[in-house]
């Protein structure tokens, strides 16, 4: 099938590229033309693993085929809406300029038969109201909201294989036999498909999100508790999971989460709440942000205190800008926002990163950064590690005991070997635990 991609970022750059390798013929489209560039050459303009391969084969194929042009995927037959929904500057409600700027460019080229289906997480209503302007556009082509809930680092394998397959749809539509076309080959293996309205389609995705969040600042708020009275966190955390109806997936504690979906999303889902006069039911959400945020405060707060009492001109090396291991992604990176508050205390920053670097430097380009490992740990008073890529959780306590100037590690992602460092000289601060 002729399938379009609107938007190719960490989202729509892997849904191409898997609709691709799923045999459809498949263009993307982009208003960045350096991005462009770079995935008609089959290159991924992000760090994710699996993606170059996809991309290069999808490409020499010729099923998979990048533009700026709208009007280029004017004859596709489904339109996916992969474009950013940010936070507003100025509120925590979604800003969904680029959604809109999407559909205005699109409904111009498309015929009536066209299925327009948005991946964006958007605030509930949002599918109800593109119909709408669809409709007033004078166009008979049908919309239907098929949320996304791929994870940054397995990004390829959850589109090829998500756990679930989830459509809103209106009544008496064309769309679920069009998207079943389309989603042919993983419904066949046996996925679960469920059909509902645009509202349930679209509230599945923001509380799958606020629920994950929830898991994740629930057991970061017994870590505050563990810390008052000596108890062990991921002990508790594997004590609780267990029990099945707990589960131990997304219970690690430590400096939080972060990434441009759990923060922006549990934020957009309040503000929309409030909207509908709901605030209330999701106040808890507002608690579940700030647990989250203390997380990072915490961490400079144990970093005065095992620097006795400042971190002015101490040396602190980072380790992990990005918000998760195997990303290249540093929105609301609780690594990056810990090294940028430190530096701004005074403190001698040292952050480092495998792939984060180039985009942390735009965030943040008063940091200094150092991507040799080596270098980044030489004479460190203290090290922190905040990302857990699979080299940091590999370093061999001895070698770093060499190279740093003070033997003081915090795990703010509870991964290292307490003991293991600690026979190696190194005063071992996890947190929670
Ligand atoms: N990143 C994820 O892991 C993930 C997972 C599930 C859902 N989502 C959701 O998917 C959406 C996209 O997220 P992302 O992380 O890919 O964002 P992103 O910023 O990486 O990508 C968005 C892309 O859209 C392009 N764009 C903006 N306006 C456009 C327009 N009018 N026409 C064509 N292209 C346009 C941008 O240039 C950019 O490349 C968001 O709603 C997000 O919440 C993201
Ligand atoms: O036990 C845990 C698990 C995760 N995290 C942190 O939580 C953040 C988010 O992690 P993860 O959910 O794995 O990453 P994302 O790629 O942002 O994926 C989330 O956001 C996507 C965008 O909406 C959804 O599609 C996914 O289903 C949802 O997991 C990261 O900073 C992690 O370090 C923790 O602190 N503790």
């Amino acid at each position: 099938m002729k399938i379009s991609v609107i938007g190719c970022g960490y989202l729509g750059a892997v849904h191409a590229a898997a609709m691709a390798k799923l045999g459809h013929d498949v263009i993307g489209v982009d208003t960045d033309p350096l991005k462009v560039e770079r995935l008609s050459r089959g290159e991924a303009p992000f760090f994710e693993p699996g993606l170059p391969e996809l991309l290069r084969e999808g490409v020499a194929s010729g099923r998979l085929r990048f533009t700026t042009e709208i009007a280029d995927a004017g004859d596709a037959r489904v339109h996916f809406l992969a474009v950013g929904t940010p936070q507003m500057a100025d509120s925590d409600a979604a800003d969904l300029r680029f959604v809109d700027a999407a559909v205005a460019s699109l409904v111009p080229v498309i015929p009536d038969d066209a299925v327009v289906v948005g991946k964006s997480t958007v605030p509930v209503g949002t599918a109800a109201s593109i119909a709408e302007r669809i409709r007033a556009a004078g166009s008979g082509a049908e919309v239907a909201w098929n949320p996304e809930f791929l994870r940054e680092g397995f990004a390829v394998a959850d589109t090829l294989t998500p756990d679930r397959i989830v459509y809103g749809v209106p009544d008496g539509g064309r769309a679920v036999e069009v998207l079943d076309e389309v989603y042919a080959g993983p419904l066949a293996t046996g996925i679960p498909r469920l059909v509902t309205d645009y509202a349930t389609a679209e509230l599945v995705k923001t509380a799958a999100n606020a629920f994950l969040a929830t898991k994740i600042s629930f057991i970061n708020a017994m870590a505050e508790i563990a810390e008052v009275v000596g108890a062990d966190v991921t002990q508790l955390a594997d004590a609780i999971g267990h029990d099945a109806r707990i589960g131990r997936r997304f219970l690690n504690a430590g400096i939080g989460f972060g990434g441009g979906c759990l923060p922006k999303d549990i934020r957009a889902f309040s503000a929309r709440a409030e909207e509908l006069g709901r605030a209330e039911s999701v106040a808890f959400l507002r608690e579940v942000d700030a647990i989250n945020l203390r997380r990072r405060e915490r961490v400079v707060e144990l970093a005065t205190q095992v620097l006795g009492g400042s971190v002015y001109r101490k040396r602190i090396v980072v380790l992990g800008l990005t918000f998760k291991p195997d990303s290249d992604d540093v929105r609301d990176s609780p690594g990056l926002d810990i090294a940028a508050r430190l530096h701004g205390l005074g403190a001698l920053v040292a952050a480092t990163d495998p792939q984060g670097i180039e985009n942390a430097r735009v965030r943040h380009p008063q940091l200094p950064y150092e991507a040799d490992l080596d270098a980044a740990l030489s004479d460190a008073d203290l090290v922190i590690l905040t990302t857990e890529w699979a080299e940091y959780r590999g370093l061999d306590p001895e070698h770093v005991g060499e190279l740093v100037a003070g033997p003081t590690i915090i795990d703010g992602r509870n991964v290292l070997d307490p003991e293991a460092w600690r026979s190696a000289g190194f005063e071992y601060v996890g947190l929670g635990r």
